[in-house]
């Protein structure tokens, strides 16, 4: 049997699909963007079929460059997490456009269920919080806004899925509607404890349990795509968030590993084993993966806007031409200037989650330049990650002894933000070989669940370092630097 394994990583700004073969070298990769649709102030949605065109025509470029579906020998999915779509299941279409992770259109809802006090119910059976970003409320807000959603709903007739869902029940012709524990852990409507979707919680958020897929482990048997989308069926082996796939893919298998991954936001996941650690300081606990029926949880630190800092100068301001010269412009930054960037463009996430919160910009001069606003988005992103964390470490007394980050994503590319990262966070930061850490997580589950792929021992040991950022910041300079940052976020948030 063929031991290369296709992953279809279906991000927030693009859709990717990587074939790794059996040393995990990525032996074809393709990739497209798509839309994002901006409606209402806060408002972030997705186009389903351009969810599904892009995730399509990537995988079948893949499938095809390899030698087609005979040369795969499982599918991996991994996933923007707690983006919504609910569709129809007798066409297969969605009812309304995907409302992404990053909308605040139910911040309103989130804070009347604060008020009716169900914040500790979901607090210590979600591990989540009670905000917008979860998709609980998203799927709330598309069945009251959606003629005759609610009652169709009530029928059977509707089906949820986070995106892994949506890109199950097409890969396999409207047979399977499923999503793994990771995905699940992100709804606010899965008890992490128990392992099944929770009644109380169902009810006070009006979501009909009918709607919802079946939970099954990351690594687990999700059916076969239908042999006309590649000429052949291919077996659908694993699903993970994203976020967690990182944590797969990066290896961080024990206790006190962490990784951060910088995409469109930041996420940094914190390993802690078979406990579910409840966090005191504002960070979520959540399901790290499943494997043959066992939980692993972790502690996460999630920040909404890290590259997206780097697109707004792009596309929004117009202040560079590409990402990769956010990295030239901050090294060229005045280096006596004084700008702070408290990128809330959607709310601030972990660990002050103030959904109102919009961005703001201080220390600004008539010498203020493309360099200094590029040296602050990137440098936010490196404050961010402070704020988690410290958090962290907070949470877990003595976690902090040795901690290494390790990071992946499309920002760690930039080599001064990574080193800026280490000295900031006053610990070293290694970037690994292999940057395509998601994906590589989606295919490593699948592989495993195909039988075809080693156990942890055996992936951990293929772990690379590309490169190891010590930090090297003067300590004043860094303490004043960091009071400054602190002293923008208390003047940012909205209470
Ligand atoms: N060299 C770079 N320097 C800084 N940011 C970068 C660089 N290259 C890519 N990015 C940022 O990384 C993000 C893309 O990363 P990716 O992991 O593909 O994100 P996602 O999965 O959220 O779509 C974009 O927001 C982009 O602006
Ligand atoms: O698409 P990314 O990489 O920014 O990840 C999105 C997260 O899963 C949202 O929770």
């Amino acid at each position: 049997m063929s031991a290369n394994v296709l992953a279809i990583d279906q991000g927030t700004t693009s859709s990717r699909a990587i074939v790794f073969d059996g040393d995990y070298r990525n032996i074809a990769v393709a990739q497209e963007e798509f839309a994002q649709h901006f409606p209402a102030s806060g408002w972030v949605e997705h186009e389903p079929e351009d969810i599904w065109d892009t995730t399509l025509r990537t995988a079948k470029a893949v499938v095809a460059e390899v030698g087609g579906p005979g040369a795969i020998a499982a599918l991996g999915i991994t996933n923007q997490r707690e983006t919504t779509v609910i569709w129809d299941r007798r066409t297969g279409k969605a009812i309304h456009r995907a409302i992404v992770w990053q909308d605040r259109r139910t911040a309103d809802r989130c804070a009347r269920l604060k008020a009716d006090g169900l914040e500790p119910t979901v607090a210590a059976r979600t591990g989540l919080l009670l905000d917008p970003y979860f998709s609980g409320t998203k799927i709330g807000w598309i069945l009251d806004h959606v003629d005759g959603a609610r009652a169709a709903a009530e029928a059977g007739h509707l089906a949820f899925g986070t995106i892994d869902s949506f890109l199950l029940w097409r890969l396999t012709g409207g047979t399977v509607h499923a999503t793994d524990a990771t995905n699940a852990s992100r709804t606010l409507l899965f008890d992490i404890h128990k392992g099944d979707w929770d009644d109380e919680l169902l009810a006070a958020l009006d979501v009909p349990r009918v709607l919802l897929p079946e939970v099954r482990d990351s690594s687990a048997d999700f059916g076969e795509t239908v042999p006309n989308l590649f000429g052949g069926a291919i077996a659908i082996r694993g699903i993970a968030g994203d976020q967690q796939a990182a944590t797969v893919g990066q290896a961080c298998f024990t206790p006190g590993m962490v990784k951060s991954t910088y995409g469109t936001g930041c996420f940094a996941v914190l390993n802690t084993g078979p406990e579910a650690v409840a966090s005191q300081n504002r960070l979520l606990t959540t399901i790290a993966y499943r494997l043959d029926g066992r939980t692993t949880y972790a502690l996460e630190g999630s920040i909404f806007i890290a590259g997206a800092a780097v697109q707004w100068l792009r596309d929004g301001l117009g202040v560079i031409a590409h990402a990769d010269q956010s990295g030239e412009f901050a090294a060229e930054a005045d280096p006596s200037h004084d700008v702070v960037l408290v990128p809330a463009f959607t709310g601030l996430g972990a660990p002050h989650w103030d959904a109102d919160a919009r961005g703001a910009l201080y220390g600004i001069t008539r010498a203020t330049g493309p360099r200094e606003l590029a040296h602050a988005a990137l440098e936010s992103v490196c404050f961010q990650t402070l704020d988690l964390i410290e958090a962290m470490h907070r949470d877990l007394p003595g976690h902090d002894a040795d901690t290494v980050l390790r990071v992946d994503g499309g920002m760690v590319a930039s080599d001064w933000t990574m080193q800026r990262l280490a000295d900031i966070l006053d610990a070293p930061v290694d970037r690994p070989v292999v940057l395509e850490t998601t994906a590589l997580g989606a295919a490593w589950l699948a592989g495993r669940g195909a039988g075809v792929w080693p156990d942890m021992e055996g992936f951990s040991a293929s772990w690379r370092r590309d490169r190891r950022f010590e930090p090297a910041m003067d300590p004043d300079v860094r303490a004043a630097r960091i009071a400054r940052w602190n002293d923008a976020v208390r003047r940012t948030l909205s209470r």
